[in-house]
């Protein structure tokens, strides 16, 4: 997990050029740079606050070699992303199997519904050393769209933060571990029974970097799984 971190980090150092080959707004790119810019909402403009950060885009899998569309920069990167795939890709199987529980359903059931229609995006996020961290995001308040988030945080400067009743709080780093952020499609699935968390990143002096494995259903989801559906 540390190594996904600092591969990642390596990313967003790589030399001008490498870098500039990998701005894309097309997603069929292995790998794509995606830049956040200002925070556009439009409803509360006073609220404008601008985006100190970076992303790459990719997508992963357990046993599919999505690595192999990946710039040849990207190499240990990738090589460490496989790795880490099959292990997340595991730990999401046994995550959807104890919430599968949790709701009262067979084992399999949330995994089979996942089966039906997958999608798996990972997001590295960089967040450089910024001189006036109170003026700016590392990612604005937001859910995630998808089902769940099995995130690594780098060690060092933290910077997640998950609202609860009404505060944002800290979510620091700690060696070895995981945050698993539950997303939209599972609040829906689940028929609220899980909430989808808010979330932000906020900025440092310092640079940090998360890499977010994200797991959900591609076509994302209207309704609840029929059996905890209203009637
Ligand atoms: O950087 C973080 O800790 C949060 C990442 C995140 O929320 C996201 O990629 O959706
Ligand atoms: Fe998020």
């Amino acid at each position: 997990m540390r190594q996904g971190a600092e591969r990642a980090d390596a990313i967003f150092h790589l030399p001008r050029q490498e870098r500039a080959r990998l701005i894309s707004g097309d997603p069929s790119k292995g790998v794509r740079f995606v830049n956040y810019s200002v925070s556009l909402d439009n409803d509360a403009p006073q609220d404008k606050v601008d985006m100190w950060s970076e992303c790459a885009h990719h997508r992963w899998h357990l046993t599919d070699d999505f690595t192999s569309q990946f710039p040849e920069c990207l190499r240990s990167y990738g090589e460490v992303m496989r790795e880490l795939s099959k292990e997340l890709g595991g730990l999401a199987d046994r995550l959807l199997s104890l919430m599968s529980q949790g709701l009262g359903l067979k084992n399999d059931r949330l995994k089979r519904r996942f089966e039906e229609d997958p999608s798996r995006k990972a997001h590295a996020n960089y967040c450089p050393p910024c001189p006036a961290p109170e003026l700016t995001l590392g990612l604005r308040p937001h859910k995630d769209p998808i089902a769940l988030n099995m995130l690594i945080q780098s060690l060092g400067a933290s910077g997640l933060q998950v609202m609860k009743d009404g505060e944002w709080i800290a979510i620091d780093p700690l060696p070895n571990a995981l945050v698993i952020n539950l997303g939209d499609q599972l609040q829906i699935l689940s028929n609220g029974r899980y909430k989808s968390t808010v979330h932000r990143a906020v900025n440092n002096k310092d640079a940090r970097v998360s890499l977010a494995m994200f797991y959900g259903l591609l076509n994302g989801v209207a309704d609840p799984i029929e059996e905890l559906a209203d009637v």
